[in-house]
């Protein structure tokens, strides 16, 4: 299971490294990292458990945050009313790439947070605001999906983490909520 202790924080040089393509079949290793991946979200989303195991509550997570550099992400976007058998989104996304991306960018008001990053970073981080992301699920199976919107903001943070992009990259520090031209905002 993964605990807080096995999350790697910034400045740790493993955060800023490009990650190695995942291969197929999966490792019984790569196996075991995506289930306690998603396993891990999926606990931190529960207030009990969250509080049992001492977690912070997280939508994603990338392989490099447990200091394994491989192209593999964790993503758990729960439904707005929190149902949790019908997730906005949720998938183990290998070898992910964003084939396309909206000319409209869009952000999060309350701006982003981030497992491997302890303290609050204030400020806008400016995305796409909907993308096609093209990815592998854990038996290799290729998936083209269109998301916008908070499933959108989720997986672009989740694949920075996988090319070295930490959220707070995208801020612009001299005017930290400043839009950027007909962004979308939302919360
Ligand atoms: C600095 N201001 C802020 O952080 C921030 C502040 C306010 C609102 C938002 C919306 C903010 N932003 C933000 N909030 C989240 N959570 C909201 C709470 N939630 C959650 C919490 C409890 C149970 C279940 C769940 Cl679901 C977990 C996820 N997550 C992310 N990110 C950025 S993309 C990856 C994702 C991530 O998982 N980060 C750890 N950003
Ligand atoms: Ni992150």
């Amino acid at each position: 299971m993964i605990l807080m202790k096995d999350i790697v924080r910034d400045p740790n040089p493993v955060l800023r490294k490009q990650s190695k393509r995942v291969q197929f079949p999966l490792s019984k290793k790569d196996q075991k990292l995506a289930k306690d991946m998603m396993q891990y979200l999926e606990v931190s989303q529960d207030p009990k458990l969250c509080k049992r195991y001492g977690l912070r509550a997280g939508v994603g997570l990338a392989a490099p945050q447990v200091n394994v550099s491989e192209l593999m992400a964790a993503v758990l976007v729960p439904d707005d009313n929190d149902d949790p058998h019908h997730p906005q989104f949720k998938a183990v996304i290998i070898n992910p790439l964003i084939i396309a991306n909206s000319v409209q960018r869009g952000a999060m008001t309350e701006g982003e947070g981030c497992l491997s990053v302890d303290k609050d970073i204030p400020g806008l981080v400016h995305r796409a605001d909907r993308i096609t992301l093209q990815y592998q699920d854990m038996t290799g199976k290729k998936h083209i999906v269109r998301l916008k919107n908070y499933p959108a903001i989720v997986c672009q943070h989740e694949i920075d983490h996988l090319h070295g992009t930490l959220f707070y990259d995208h801020i612009n520090m001299k005017d930290r909520f400043a839009k950027q031209g007909d962004e979308v905002l939302f919360s």
